[in-house]
């Protein structure tokens, strides 16, 4: 696991969103998995800047998001299809049609998480994943105690989850609680991963996940036993 130690949330946005960039300019064809949650915000921000200043062309350019509320259908604006149309798709030219994220209102979840597997089968797997970590060490919406050969499914939100995401809602009592996740197997099948860490609220969760034993207890353990992992860190999440 690499760690790159940076000063604070715009230098890891920044060093990112190069690395974003770089992948999809030096690849022929690239399959990102994307998430969402405050941390990636600026990241795409630069993004979008370096992608639409240099006119790159996004023809062949995948990706994949880790997770989507259940019960939000794709237009509510605290779904994660309304985020990332907000952060991200709307503004650079990818191809609407080359873009996933599971449905939060599919009417058969089962059926939804199988499709979505599917999918991730079908584009032969993500190049580079991106991700950021919950609290207490969820990744994606992967809470402690998900088993670690879990892939896409349906999970019940921690309560500390939902307490935290409660800020992109008018109430907590409108933050779902029910998500649809890729695994954590799915996650770990990525070619490379780059995990983003910002601020002393994650700070023990990153220490964790960085020193103490693989456990399902903290999901983001389980990324020790990857073979490509970065890691931007700031200095309040490394304290
Ligand atoms: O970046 P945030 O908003 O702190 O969230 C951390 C993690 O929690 C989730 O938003 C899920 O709760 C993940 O998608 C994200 O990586």
């Amino acid at each position: 696991m690499k760690i790159v130690h940076v000063e604070n949330y715009d230098e890891m946005s920044m060093r990112a969103a190069r690395t974003v960039f770089n992948k999809i300019v030096e690849s022929e064809r690239v399959v990102l998995g994307l998430a969402t949650g405050s941390t990636p915000e600026k990241m795409y921000d630069y993004l979008v800047d370096m992608l639409n200043k240099n006119k790159v062309d996004l023809s062949h350019v995948y990706t994949i998001n880790l997770d989507e509320y259940v019960g939000l259908g794709n237009d509510h604006p605290q779904s994660y299809h309304q985020y990332m149309n907000r952060i991200f798709f709307d503004r650079v030219p990818i191809p609407k049609d080359h873009t996933f994220i599971p449905h939060g209102d599919a009417p058969d979840l089962e059926a939804e998480v199988e499709r979505y597997e599917q999918v991730i089968e079908e584009l032969g797997g993500v190049d580079l994943q991106v991700l950021g970590i919950g609290r207490n060490g969820h990744i994606a919406f992967n809470e402690p105690g998900t088993p670690f050969d879990s892939r896409t499914h349906v999970v019940d939100l921690a309560e500390t989850t939902v307490n935290d995401n409660a800020r992109f809602f008018d109430t907590v009592e409108e933050v779902p609680r029910q998500a649809i996740t890729m695994g954590l197997d799915t996650i770990m099948s990525a070619k490379s991963i780059l995990l983003l860490v910002s601020g002393d609220e994650k700070e023990e969760a990153l220490a964790c996940m960085i020193d103490c034993e693989v456990s399902e207890e903290l999901p983001a353990t389980i990324l020790q036993r990857h073979h490509d992992v970065t890691v931007i860190a700031d200095d309040e999440a490394l304290e």
